[in-house]
């Protein structure tokens, strides 16, 4: 569903991806894993289109989406909750959700979407700024969710995030995966919550992929390792 093909990305002259190729099936959980400063957000704003491309391909299903502005991209079927939720603060939650809705053509929030996060209807009329972070964290999600994506990346959705609520969040990942057979590729630098959510993890150093394993039979004590030389 997702395709990535030797993607490079670079700030200036510094390139910071180097080649990545990534394959992840309909309905796969990735966690992509590595410490601060290893590329986690230059890949997911390159696939967004926010950080342009120096080379290779990315297609969502038969679509390349090289060159795409990051709206036709979000009609193509990705969807994005960056890193520190960036969920508008003086709007209502109901507004905030809306703001996803643009490529779909449809005015009212899908029923599905609170069914998801109870809270999130709960809250309808509150301003977003009001949330805690849990709960922004939901809205951010939602927020994706609206543009009926295909494929949903996050970036460190559990930063400054409750142990219980990131528990919870894992359990609502993959129900939203079972549910709507969503492809979602999660960057992390928490092992357990990677552990708890992915069918796989790949591990990130110097923006190149340095090991990719099954959950299943998973080395943790290499992983561990990458996370804390
Ligand atoms: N706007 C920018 N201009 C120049 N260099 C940048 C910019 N954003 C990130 N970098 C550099 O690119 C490299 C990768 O950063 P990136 O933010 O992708 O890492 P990350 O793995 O997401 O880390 P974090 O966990 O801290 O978010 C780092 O060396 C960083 O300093």
């Amino acid at each position: 569903m997702l395709s990535v093909q030797n993607l490079r990305a670079a700030y200036g002259e510094s390139e910071v991806l180097h080649g990545i190729s990534l394959d992840v099936k309909p309905a796969e959980i990735v966690a992509i894993m590595g410490r601060n400063g290893m590329g986690k957000t230059t890949l997911m704003k390159t696939l967004m289109g926010i950080v342009p491309e120096k080379g290779g391909d990315a297609w969502i299903g038969d679509t390349s989406v090289l060159g795409m502005k990051p709206h036709q991209r979000v009609a193509s079927g990705i969807a994005y909750v960056p890193q520190g939720r960036m969920i508008f603060s003086a709007m209502t939650v109901r507004e905030n959700i809306e703001t996803g809705l643009t490529t779909t053509g449809t005015k009212t929030v899908p029923e599905d979407i609170y069914e998801l996060f109870p809270v999130l209807l709960e809250m309808k009329s509150r301003r977003g700024g009001n949330l805690s972070g849990g709960q922004q964290q939901q809205l951010a999600i939602a927020r994706a969710l609206a543009s009926e994506p295909k494929v949903l990346l996050l970036d460190e959705p559990t930063e400054g995030i409750q142990p219980s609520i990131i528990r919870e969040m894992a359990r609502t990942l993959r129900r939203i995966r079972d549910e709507k057979r969503l492809t979602i590729v999660v960057s992390e630098q928490v092992l357990s919550f990677a552990l708890d959510v992915a069918d796989r993890v790949i591990v990130i150093e110097n923006g190149t992929f340095v090991h990719d394993s099954p959950r299943d039979g998973i080395d943790e004590a290499r992983v561990s390792k990458f996370l804390s030389v």
